[in-house]
């Protein structure tokens, strides 16, 4: 898969901007608050249909402007697609692939495959269970429109059940039946994380050993709130009726996959807690370069790979370890100057300078 051509119209910095990406190695340079994170978003949000740092669609359209378009061009299994998305100011989109409407964002999800890493990842190994499940939830909805479907009902039963719980009388019967859904959505979800982490465990764990050169052994294991042995939707069903009367207490609901988490572990020691900072970052990289090759495993091919500033706060070898990792990856990277990237880029790339919402190519 690779991206062709990215053309945006007031979005964010950019009014108008028409790039041809290259096929390997694309570096967008330029200094702080120029646009270069805007691009990747945008790439982002085409494969997510929702942008990677804010949840308001409007914060995307040029100020005082009425409406923002990204258009990408892919090249997939040697056909064309392109995905387009129209913003407007009420926070409304459109979202269409080769010009057909889509109703859902669960139909966009899979035409256009990418990985991001950025620093803010690095919370996922040290900050609370809720971002190692997003992290879950975002691999594995790229891959399984199943699943993120199942968690779209999950959440809404969910909410429901909460609602239940807080108000002054609680109809068991209603009770039972979220329960039952929330048992046979959580089953699925359940199950397909576990198998994500197997993969990141075969996947992840020889990259960690070449990052580290052999000095380390990273290890992933699911932490489930219901017993993963035999039926699942049976047991998450008995655990909610083992802790009905205390959910029924505080209004809230103990068990089930949004309370779910896994923990990583580095020579046995867990790295949320034990993990020294660059530990930690190992562990990400780690993370992040296993979900490129578990989505080529599924896929066939390569997902775009978006790397925003994250050289600067790597050390030369992990910065090494990256550069040389992504020659047969169409990557997207940003970055100051400072890294001096070019020095370590062995293969192609293509060279973009970016200046308050312009961008000029700077050639191959
Ligand atoms: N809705 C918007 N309309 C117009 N400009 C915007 C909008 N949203 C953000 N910007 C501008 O975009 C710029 C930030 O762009 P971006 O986040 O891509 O920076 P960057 O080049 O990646 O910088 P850094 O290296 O600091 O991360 C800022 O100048 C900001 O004012």
């Amino acid at each position: 898969m690779k991206i062709r051509n990215i053309s945006l119209m007031n979005y964010r910095n950019y009014e108008e901007l028409n790039i041809e990406l290259g096929k390997d190695v694309n570096v967008f340079q330029g200094e702080n608050a120029q646009g270069k994170t805007n691009v990747l978003e945008s790439i982002y949000y085409c494969a997510f249909g929702r942008s990677h740092r804010t949840a308001k669609s409007k914060d995307l359209i040029q100020w005082e402007k009425e409406n923002a378009r990204i258009r990408v061009y892919i090249e997939k299994d040697r056909l064309d697609k392109t995905i387009e998305i129209n913003l407007l100011t009420d926070g409304k989109k459109s979202i269409s692939v080769n010009k057909v409407r889509l109703h859902k964002i669960g139909d966009l999800l899979g035409i256009l495959n990418v990985v991001m890493f950025s620093p803010e990842d690095l919370k996922i190994v040290k900050e609370s269970p809720g971002l190692r499940r997003k992290f879950l939830d975002m691999e594995i909805s790229q891959l399984d429109r199943r699943y993120y479907n199942a968690l779209v009902v999950y959440n809404q039963i969910l909410a429901e059940r909460g609602a239940l719980l807080k108000s002054r009388r609680v109809d068991r019967n209603i009770l039972d039946i979220y329960d039952q859904k929330l048992a046979q959505e959580a089953s699925y979800i359940a199950k397909q994380r576990v198998n994500y982490i197997h993969l990141l465990n075969v996947h992840g764990q020889p990259i960690h050993q070449e990052i580290t050169t052999n000095k380390e052994e990273i290890r992933f294991e699911y932490k489930c709130s219901f017993s993963l042995e035999g039926n699942l939707q049976d047991n998450l069903k008995k655990e909610l009726s083992r802790k009905r009367e205390m959910d029924m207490d505080r209004g809230t609901t103990s068990a089930g996959i949004h309370r779910d988490d896994f923990t990583i572990r580095i020579n046995g020691a867990d790295a949320k807690d034990f993990g020294s900072q660059g530990q930690q970052r190992t562990a990400v990289l780690t993370m992040k370069f296993a979900s490129l090759e578990i989505i080529r495993k599924i896929n066939g091919e390569y997902p775009i790979l978006l790397l925003d500033d994250v050289l600067s706060e790597l050390d030369l070898s992990r910065k090494k370890f990256i550069l040389k990792s992504i020659e047969n990856i169409q990557t997207v990277i940003t970055c100051t100057g400072v890294e001096n990237i070019e020095e370590y880029l062995t293969g192609n790339y293509r060279l973009f300078n970016v200046v308050n919402g312009t961008i000029m190519t700077g050639g191959e």
